[in-house]
């Protein structure tokens, strides 16, 4: 069973903790391309060193796996429209699948992720948590109206969460008024990402990057109700709502039948500042498990 975990975590470059399975493509090389991403060193603990620790800890519990897209399951290249995920990619997320529920939460639009990644059975989180297609289970604790069924191309039921529904109007406004301004910029890129924006600058030139600025900035200043984020080359336009990636995995831990249980190991893989939301969530989860274990001790009779 955890098999299929350690060849995924193999494909998307953590060979050193988990050797003697079979051999891979990493994408662990495109990863260190330095572009401001978080790289592993003294400062941040390794994973990678701890991989067979942490499935121990996993003893007795179900497994949740929640995965970043862009420079985690895919490389990160030159054109965002070219991120595509390798085939060994796509059969170890599907091996996974085939195990523990799996949902892949990333910045693109849900309906992109989706088409890069080609496989149904996992659970998708399009920009940045806001888009989700979840178990058919309604999620206690969350507003009922952001919450609409559907039906996938096979008849089955889904759960199509979107918090950010009401901003949608003002987004699509936003995304022709920066496409105009950034005409003007040689190698800007505007990529729709529907409930957010990406405004892409790898391939614009060094002196031009404060004009980019600018300029986004002159748009977003129409629009008080969003925010800017940064990742790898790109600055994300959001609704300013408190809503992240790390609200999705709580979300779809809920839609699985996972709140208020101790029962569970939420496992994030990602690689950037975004996908840092994801990773509190999944500690505070760890922590509220030992304040559990602690009240028990509290409560039980001696
Ligand atoms: O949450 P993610 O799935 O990691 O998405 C974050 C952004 O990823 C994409 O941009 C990044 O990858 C591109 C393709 O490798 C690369 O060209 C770009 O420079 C990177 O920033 C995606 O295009 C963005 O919309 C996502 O927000």
């Amino acid at each position: 069973m955890m098999g299929s975990l350690a060849k995924l975590c193999q494909a998307i470059g953590f060979q050193r903790a988990v050797a003697n399975v079979e051999d891979i493509e990493s994408i662990s090389k495109a990863r260190h391309d330095r572009d401001g991403a978080a790289s592993l060193s003294n400062d941040h603990p390794s994973a990678l060193r701890c991989f067979k620790g942490m499935l121990s800890s996993a003893k007795g519990k179900r497994i949740v796996v929640f995965l970043d897209y862009d420079g985690t399951l895919s490389p990160i290249v030159n054109d965002p429209d070219c991120a595509f995920m390798s085939d060994p990619m796509r059969s170890a997320v599907r091996e996974v699948a085939k195990r523990f529920p799996t949902a892949i939460i990333s910045g693109r639009s849900r309906d992109k992720v989706h088409e890069f990644v080609k496989l149904d059975e996992v659970y998708y989180a399009g920009s940045h948590g806001m888009d989700i297609r979840g178990p058919p289970q309604q999620a206690k604790t969350y507003d009922g109206k952001y919450q609409t069924k559907a039906l996938d191309k096979k008849g089955n039921e889904l759960i199509i969460f979107q918090p950010a529904l009401e901003f949608l109007p003002a987004i699509k406004e936003m995304l022709k008024e920066l496409e105009k301004k950034a005409m003007g910029i040689r190698g800007a890129v505007i990529e729709d990402n529907r409930f957010c924006v990406s405004v892409h600058y790898r391939h614009v030139q060094e002196s031009d990057y404060g004009l980019l600025h600018e300029k986004v900035q002159s748009v977003l200043g129409k629009y008080p109700h969003f925010h800017l984020t940064r990742g790898k080359k790109v600055m994300e336009i959001r609704p300013s709502i408190k809503w992240n990636k790390g609200h999705a995995l709580e979300y779809l831990l809920d839609t699985l039948g996972f709140t208020g249980t101790d029962n569970v190991l939420p496992v994030y893989i990602g690689d950037d500042r975004t996908d840092e939301d994801a990773f509190k969530k999944t500690i505070a989860q760890k922590r509220k498990k030992k304040r559990n274990v602690a009240k028990h001790l509290v409560d039980e009779p001696e």
